[in-house]
Order: structure tokens, then C-alpha cells, then sequence
């Protein structure tokens, strides 16, 4: 037996790995036992280093009889400090935009403070005025049920945390001076009902004022606000900061207001309409008894406006009117038959009235819209106001009208937060929130579970705790609510010349609160950056992988789906497999097939939507049910497996000559990327051999040429040719991937290598899990375990702070040998397996500024993201594919085909 460990690592024998297994194994169920107190320690750990909020942990349920159709759902979603609130009061709906702050979750553990020292973070606070993270919220209300908004915020306690008259004080509590930033007619008419009811008084800002700050916020701050809607397809439209001004606002509320809009704060109201969502509204109800506005939209997508629009062809026999372009099915005038006919009002269907007061309505303010836009040259105009309520007749009509009239010169767009642009103004309006130069990185949006659900009205007082949000999921699934499209998507073609065909609806059921439903929370993460080093980072796009191709979206829809069973198994286990586990992992497999399935019927729905979205949303999801770490125990025992070959990995590495080496070490990172529980096909492998037998294996797979095999050229840099030694790289930014062999045995052994050539690495890992991959807080223990075995990182390690506590202990002639370049560990920000480089943490971005060496491991982050991204300096793209149709699509190759892509920076 002892002639065993003389194996190589490349060659290791079974028994080895047997040993290795059994030890494995029992270590799991030693660890299940004290499941609990560990989960407490990496829930605080998270906190702490995770630079990305968490999704709401608090609870949601649904409100009263759940059986009813359309039951409110209580989103209350957070217990964090109210800090700020503000309110657009108007005709028909109250706004609301409240902030609730995070707990400061700043680290004070040494690894981030020598790193932060070392990177010059710890005075460089731009502010003089706290700016904490936290989450913007958005919540609607009919005007005419003002109590059930006041009840809200008094449940919510949302006034108190407000402004009183003089300065920001959010631990101050509520008094005599409150004041809440309010706009909208209600601002006057409730004033007094506020300070009666709340106790606070409305600081009174001007409407348009408020609709225009709004509206440069978002169009400025968040990434996918503006979008077309042509014919069916919604398509996000990318807005250039420096080229946003002149527009045309146009927010279609009760009543219509057009703004010209010229800079911030610099706008004109140049036109208006008394023919706007009242009137639809009011009309409908009229006409057709409805008693809800959902309900008059939902009955218009049954509707057949040629029943009561009097049509060209109506009026000319049948043909078109060619001569100015009319066609027979134009409509020549709305409501122009029931003139002529001998009919009542109950002899029209209700459907059809709705959709013809709904065309009228759309079209005739897309007209005026196209011709103040026309008065004033502009070529864009903006549509916002609920009465648009993200519904694709009422924004193809209005894009319709437009187009017609401009012959294609103005371009109508719409926005998801169409309802929200005078309570965000408002929000703006808190004089020193630190708000107002929120950046498009500092914001990340999220879906909470209930979002994918059909509710009613999302509001409620807060509800507690995790159980009643797993209830709430469970009562969905009960009643066996349908998941179904907020508004039909009208196929192409819908729309003909001046008039239009009936609109197709997929089903019958509207989604009742579009506001809550296709818009999340706004996370806000001051200290997120965009990656300096990025060569331009107003083109780069993180994902490789596009999802607006639907057999595309099938495809990863079913291989997600597929893999959820198993996700669920490893989260549950990861739990301690207690009941209580068993129906949050329930919950969870049911929230996030919710939001798979809502995805599946509108792509669009929750943002732009590419392959790393899809990967994230999984990990929130399961972090919504408190599931941590769901592959804790995996990571651990392939952590201990891989650390117990490296010593003998590293010795047969220092007998190679230095080509072979960086040969062998880029080969070792390659096959130990195989290591991926994330992907169907690796899990799969897992079952049918152990860990080392697995690597050796893909290891010996690694024929060169690889399908992308650029390592000459890397090599060329690393080592040069001839005599001519060329000078090392300064600092390498490794972003790892996996644990276990990954890490241990592929990244670290080429981080030693690096370093051995005078190169500072820097290891980027995951702030919070995401599969097996290894985070930022676990890397110093492994480092430290590896260092035991070798005096370059563990100097490396002592050099770059990471060795404070671990290596304490460990004395030998060290302090003799010259110093060495640094290793550190720096978190990336995120907490899913791509990484968007337009997000990082900000000690990420310090630490970039000096790299000129990037390399980027695993599908995640160098394949499904980044593929195609370009950086200012050096960068290497190492990854196996694991996954035959990415494998076919990107490298027309294989599953298990190997991408060595090498960038020299130009
Ligand atoms: N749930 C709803 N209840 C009432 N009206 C709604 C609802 N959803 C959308 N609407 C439409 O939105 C219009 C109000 O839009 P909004 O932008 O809130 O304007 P206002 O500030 O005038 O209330 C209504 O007139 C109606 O056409
Ligand atoms: C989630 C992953 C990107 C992780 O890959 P890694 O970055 O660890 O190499 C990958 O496992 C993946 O794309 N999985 C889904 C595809 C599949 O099951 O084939
Ligand atoms: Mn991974």
C-alpha cells in the first residue's frame, strides 16, 4: 500500500481514491448533524461579503379568501428601514415609490480589510453623506380606495422613516414636522386627510416637474426601460446617455400632458389631450358595466371593432380607397355604425365596444403625439401612464399611429415603469438622499417570487416570516393558478394600414397588476462598479447566448427544468433534509418554475433576458427560501479529495521543464473545469466513477489542438521564444470557478505558477454561492490548506494578508527567502456562475486597475458570459463545454471540447 502515494497524481490508483471517497462520506454525515449552526454561519458570512442584496426574505400570502379570483397578494418583502417614501396623488391612481435601506453590511473581517487596505479602499469615500444600499419599491392604488393606501403605509410604517423639515435623520421618529414628497392633483385634495389620518404633512412638488425627473431617471439609470412595441414584438431599446435630449414625453394618465423635454429641468408642457385613460375608463364602464379597468382591457381582447367602427370599405362598397392610400379595412370612423344601424346599446357586445373605444383612444393620442413631435422636430417620444399598463394592442395602436403619420421618422417607445414617472420624480425630489446620481450599475433589479403569479391588488400590511411565504406559494399552486401572459402578445401582422384585425389573446385572463408584476424590485448596490478594464463598456454585452431566438429558450427552459429535481435534492440535503427543508425546497421548485414558465410566455417580461439572467434567477430563487449554500457538503468533500493529491500534483509539476509545465498546468485547469454540478451531463458522470478517477480521465482527454487553441500564442507571451525572456505580467486577475479540483488542482496550481514569475495574482470568486462554486469567504482556507504544502503560496498568501490567522502556527526558515509578490483573494459581487462585468464589487474594480492578465475560467464566466467580451489588457478564456448544443453552437464542436482562447490586449 505505501507504494501507492508514489503514484503519480495523473496516474493515481483507485485504492487512493477509495480511501479518499470513504473519508469523504463520513465527513458529510459528521457534517449533517451540526447542519444548523453551520447554516447560521455562512447565512452571517454572506451578509457580510456579499456585495449583491439578497432577494426579500420576509413573507408574503395571500390576503382574505384565497379561492376568490383575483385575491390580493401581500408582497410586504422586506422589514428593512423605511428610509424614504414619496406619492403622485392622481385622478385615478395613487403612486407610491418607497426605499427601504439594507443593514449595513459592510465586512470587517481581515481578509477584506488588508485587501481593502491593500487596494487604498478605506478612505476613499466619495460622499460626505451616508449612502446606504437598500431597494426601491413600486405600489399602486385606486384613488378612489385612499384608505386601503393609507392603511398601507401606517401598516408599513412608511412615514416614519421620512424627511422631517430640515435634514435627513431616518432614525428619527415620526413627529410634528414630517414631511412626505407628494405630487399629483391628490397632493391638495388629501393634504389634510394625511396629516388627520398619518400625521404628516405633503411637501407639494409640481406634477410635470416630478414627470420629467422621472422619466431622465429611468431612462438614464436603468439599463432596459425604454423598449418598442411593433406589431407584437417588444424589442429593448438601448438609450445613449449623451444623446437622450430632445424627446417628447407623453404621459397618458387620466388625461394626456406633452412635454417637450430638453435637458434635466428643462422641459415645456407643449400639448395635452382631455381624451386619455378616463376616458377609456370612464366611457367603458359606461358602456359596458364593467366595474374594473382590468376588466374593460380584458374583455377588449375578445373584441371585433368592425362591428361598430364604420370602415372605408363600408362606405365604399367593399374596395379600398386608393387614391390616399386607405384601405377597405381602415377604420374610416369610430362607432361610425352604430349610426346607422337600428341598434341599442345591449345590441353590441361589450367585447367589441372596449376594443373600439380602445383603438380610438390609443390612436388619436399616438396622432397628436406624432404631430407635436412633428411641431417641434423630434424624432423620439416616450409614452408613459397607466393607462398603457403594458398592453400590446394599446402600444401597437399608438405605434402604429405614429409610424403612419411620421412615415417612419418618429419612433414611439414606452417604458416599464410607465405609471411611476411623477412618484419617481417626487422620490428625486428629497434634497441630499444621495439618489439622484444613482448609476445604471448601482442598480440591480429582481423579481420576487410572487411576480410570475396572477394577483390582485400587491399591497397589505407586512407579514412575517419565511412560513407564511411558503404558504402563499403553496395556496398558488392549490388553486392552481395559471400562469398567464400580463396582455396578449398580438402575433405579427395584427395591424394593417390605418386599421386593424381583431387582436389574437392567448387567453382569456388579464394579469391583473402589471405595475407589480412585470416590474421588480430595484436593488441598489452603491458599491458596485463597472470592471475598469473592460475596452469599451458601452457595447459589452455579458451574455454570449441570446434568449429572444425562442427554440433557444426552449432549450434552456427544458434543461433547467430538468435539472431542478436534483437542485432541489442537494438543496434540501444541504438543509438537513428536515421536513421544513423538504417544503422550502418545494417552494422553491415551484417559485422558480413559475418564473420559467412566465418566461416561456413573455421573454421580455422581466428585462432583456440572455442565458446568465436565467442562471441567476435560479440562485435568488433559491436564497428567497433561505437556502444558502445547496452544495456546501459537495464542495467540501471535493475540497478535501483535491487537497489531499495536490502535493504530489505540485511535485511532478516541479519536475517538468517550464514549457511542459504551463503545457500540463493550462491542461489541468481545463479537465478539472469538468467538476460543474450545474451541468445535466457532469452530474451525470459523477454517478458512474469517484472524483480523482473522473479527473484522470479528462485529463487524459486533453488532446491538443483543443477547439479553440490559442496556447502557442500564450505561451509565446509567458515564456518567449529564442533567448529573449519577456518581461511578467504585473498582476493577474484569476476569476475561478469551481471547488474541489477545479480550484484546488486546475487555478491554483497555475496561480503558483504566476506567482513563481513575479506576477501578483489576485483570485476573483463568487461573493455568494452559485452551484459548487467556490466563494470569496471560502478561498483563504483552502489557500491556507494548499500553502501547507507549498512555500510559494504560502508566502504569496503571508504577502497578500490572506495567511492572518491560519498559518500562525506554521514556522520554518521562510523569513530568510526574499519576499514574495502578493496573492490575494477579491470578491467579484455576485452570487450567480456568469459574472456581467458592468456590476463588479468595488474591490474588484481596485484591484483591476493595475492588472494587465485577465483569465477567465469556466462556462460561466468565460462561455455563456464574456465570450465575446474584449478587455483592455490580456486576457485568456479557459473552459470546458460541458453542454453539446453550446458545444455545437459556439465552437462547433463537442461536448467536453476545450476553449483556449487568448487575447492579447491591442
Ligand atoms: N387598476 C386600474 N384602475 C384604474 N385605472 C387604471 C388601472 N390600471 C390602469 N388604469 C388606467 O390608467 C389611468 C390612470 O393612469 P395614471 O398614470 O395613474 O394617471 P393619474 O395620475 O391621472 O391617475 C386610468 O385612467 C386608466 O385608464
Ligand atoms: C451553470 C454552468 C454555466 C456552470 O458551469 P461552470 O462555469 O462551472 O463551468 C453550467 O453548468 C451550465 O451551463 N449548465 C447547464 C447546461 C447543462 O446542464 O448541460
Ligand atoms: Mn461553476
Amino acid at each position: 500500500m505505501a507504494g501507492l502515494t508514489e503514484h503519480p497524481v495523473l496516474g493515481i490508483t483507485d485504492i487512493k481514491e477509495e480511501s479518499n471517497e470513504n473519508k469523504a462520506t463520513d465527513k458529510v454525515v459528521r457534517e449533517e448533524e451540526g447542519e444548523k449552526e453551520m447554516a447560521l454561519i455562512a447565512g452571517n458570512s454572506i451578509h457580510r461579503s456579499g456585495s449583491r442584496p439578497q432577494l426579500d426574505l420576509s413573507g408574503a400570502a395571500i390576503q382574505g379568501n384565497f379561492e376568490e379570483k383575483d385575491p390580493t397578494i401581500l408582497l410586504p418583502n422586506q422589514s428593512d428601514d423605511i428610509s424614504h417614501l414619496a406619492l403622485d396623488i392622481g385622478g385615478s391612481l395613487i403612486k407610491l415609490v418607497y426605499f427601504s435601506r439594507h443593514a449595513d453590511r459592510s465586512s470587517h473581517d481581515k481578509r477584506k480589510m488588508s485587501i481593502k487596505e491593500r487596494l487604498g479602499l478605506l478612505n476613499g469615500n466619495r460622499r460626505s453623506y451616508p449612502i446606504l444600499g437598500g431597494r426601491l419599491h413600486f405600489v399602486k392604488f385606486e384613488t378612489n380606495k385612499i384608505n386601503e393606501c393609507l392603511d398601507f403605509i401606517s401598516s408599513k410604517q412608511l412615514h416614519r422613516g421620512g424627511m422631517d423639515s430640515r435634514s435627513w435623520h431616518p432614525e428619527a421618529p415620526a413627529n410634528e414636522n414630517a414631511l412626505i414628497k407628494a405630487t399629483g392633483g391628490g397632493a391638495y385634495k388629501f393634504a389634510d386627510l394625511f396629516k388627520e389620518r398619518l400625521g404628516v404633512s405633503l411637501d407639494k412638488e409640481d406634477e410635470m416637474d416630478c414627470l420629467v425627473a422621472g422619466a431622465n431617471f429611468l431612462l438614464k439609470a436603468i439599463r432596459h426601460e425604454a423598449f418598442t412595441h411593433i406589431e407584437g414584438r417588444k424589442e429593448f431599446v438601448q438609450i445613449d446617455h449623451n444623446d437622450l435630449f430632445p424627446y417628447l414625453l407623453v404621459n397618458i394618465g387620466s388625461g394626456v400632458s406633452m412635454i417637450k423635454v430638453d435637458g434635466d429641468g428643462k422641459f415645456q408642457r407643449v400639448s395635452g389631450t382631455n381624451v386619455g385613460g378616463g376616458t377609456y375608463w370612464g366611457l367603458g364602464k359606461l358602456l359596458t358595466k364593467c366595474k374594473s379597468f382590468d376588466e374593460l382591457l380584458e374583455l377588449s381582447q375578445r373584441g371585433d371593432n368592425r362591428t361598430i367602427d364604420m370602415l372605408v370599405g363600408d362606405i365604399y362598397g367593399g374596395m379600398d380607397y386608393n387614391k390616399i392610400g386607405l384601405s377597405a379595412s381602415t377604420i374610416a370612423s369610430s362607432f361610425g355604425k352604430a349610426i346607422s344601424e337600428n341598434k341599442e346599446l345591449e345590441d353590441y357586445r361589450p367585447e367589441d365596444i372596449s376594443l373600439s373605444l380602445l383603438r380610438m383612444i390609443s390612436y388619436n393620442i399616438g396622432q397628436i403625439a406624432y404631430l407635436n413631435a412633428l411641431r417641434f422636430g423630434l424624432k423620439r417620444i416616450f409614452f408613459g401612464g397607466f393607462f398603457i399598463r403594458g398592453h400590446a394592442y394599446t402600444m401597437d395602436t399608438i405605434s402604429f399611429a405614429v409610424h403612419f403619420w411620421s412615415k417612419g421618422d418618429a419612433q414611439a417607445m414606452f417604458l416599464r415603469h410607465e405609471g411611476f414617472l411623477g412618484a419617481l420624480g417626487a422620490f428625486m425630489s428629497y434634497e441630499k438622499h444621495g439618489l439622484d446620481d444613482l448609476m445604471v450599475h448601482q442598480l440591480v433589479e429582481r423579481f420576487p417570487m410572487g411576480a410570475p403569479y396572477i394577483g390582485g391588488k400587491i399591497h397589505g400590511p407586512p407579514l412575517g416570516d419565511l412560513n407564511e411565504k411558503i404558504s402563499w406559494m403553496e395556496k398558488f399552486v392549490q388553486k392552481g393558478t395559471e400562469i398567464t401572459a400580463p396582455v396578449p402578445m398580438a402575433p405579427p401582422g395584427t395591424t394593417g394600414l390605418g386599421g386593424f384585425e381583431v387582436p389574437s389573446s392567448k387567453g382569456h385572463s388579464l394579469r391583473s397588476d402589471a405595475s407589480a408584476l412585470n416590474v421588480g424590485v430595484l436593488h441598489l448596490v452603491p458599491t458596485l462598479e463597472v470592471f475598469p478594464i473592460l475596452a469599451d463598456s458601452k457595447t459589452y454585452e455579458p451574455n454570449t447566448i441570446d434568449l429572444a431566438d425562442h427554440s433557444e429558450l426552449e432549450y434552456w427552459f427544458t434543461v433547467l427544468s430538468e435539472h431542478l429535481p436534483d437542485l432541489v435534492d442537494k438543496a434540501v440535503a444541504s438543509e438537513g433534509g428536515t421536513d421544513d427543508a423538504k417544503r422550502r425546497g418545494d417552494a422553491f421548485a415551484r417559485a422558480f418554475s413559475a418564473h420559467l414558465a412566465r418566461l416561456m410566455e413573455e421573454p421580455t417580461a422581466y428585462g432583456k433576458l440572455g442565458l446568465a439572467n436565467l442562471l441567476e434567477l435560479r440562485e435568488e430563487c433559491l436564497r428567497e427560501f433561505q437556502f444558502v449554500d445547496a452544495y456546501r457538503s459537495i464542495k467540501q468533500r471535493e475540497n478535501e479529495a483535491s487537497l489531499a493529491v495536490l502535493p504530489d500534483l505540485l511535485m511532478e509539476l516541479d519536475s517538468m521543464s517550464e514549457e511542459t509545465r504551463l503545457l500540463t498546468l493550462i491542461e489541468g485547469v481545463l479537465a478539472a473545469n469538468i467538476f460543474d454540478w450545474g451541468s445535466r451531463a457532469c452530474v451525470d458522470l459523477y454517478h458512474k466513477g469517484t472524483i480523482i478517477e473522473i479527473y484522470r480521465m479528462s485529463r487524459k482527454k486533453m488532446q491538443r489542438p483543443w477547439r479553440v487553441d490559442d496556447f502557442d500564442t500564450f505561451k509565446g507571451r509567458m515564456l518567449g521564444s529564442g533567448d529573449k525572456m519577456p518581461h511578467p505580467h504585473k498582476r493577474a486577475l484569476l476569476f475561478v470557478d469551481n471547488s474541489g479540483a477545479d480550484i484546488v488542482l486546475g487555478m491554483l496550481p497555475l496561480a503558483r505558477e504566476l506567482l513563481r514569475r513575479g506576477t501578483e495574482v489576485v483570485l476573483v470568486a463568487n461573493s455568494l454561492p452559485a452551484l459548487n462554486d467556490v466563494t470569496a469567504m471560502e478561498l483563504p482556507d483552502i489557500v491556507a490548506e494548499a500553502a501547507k504544502h507549498c512555500d510559494i503560496l504560502r508566502r504569496a498568501a503571508e504577502a497578500g494578508g490572506l495567511l492572518v490567522d491560519a498559518m500562525i502556527n506554521i514556522q520554518d526558515g521562510s523569513k530568510e527567502k526574499p519576499p514574495s509578490v502578493p496573492l490575494m483573494v477579491v470578491e467579484n459581487g455576485c452570487g450567480s456562475p456568469c459574472i456581467d462585468l458592468r456590476q463588479v464589487s468595488s474591490e474588484l474594480a481596485a484591484a483591476a486597475k493595475d492588472a494587465d492578465l485577465i483569465i477567465l475560467e469556466g462556462m460561466g464566466r468565460a462561455l455563456h458570459t464574456n465570450f465575446n467580451a474584449r478587455f483592455k489588457c490580456d486576457a485568456l478564456k479557459l473552459a470546458m463545454v460541458k453542454n453539446q448544443r453550446l458545444a455545437e453552437k459556439l465552437i462547433k464542436g463537442n461536448i467536453y471540447d476545450c476553449v483556449c482562447r487568448y487575447e492579447p490586449s491591442s
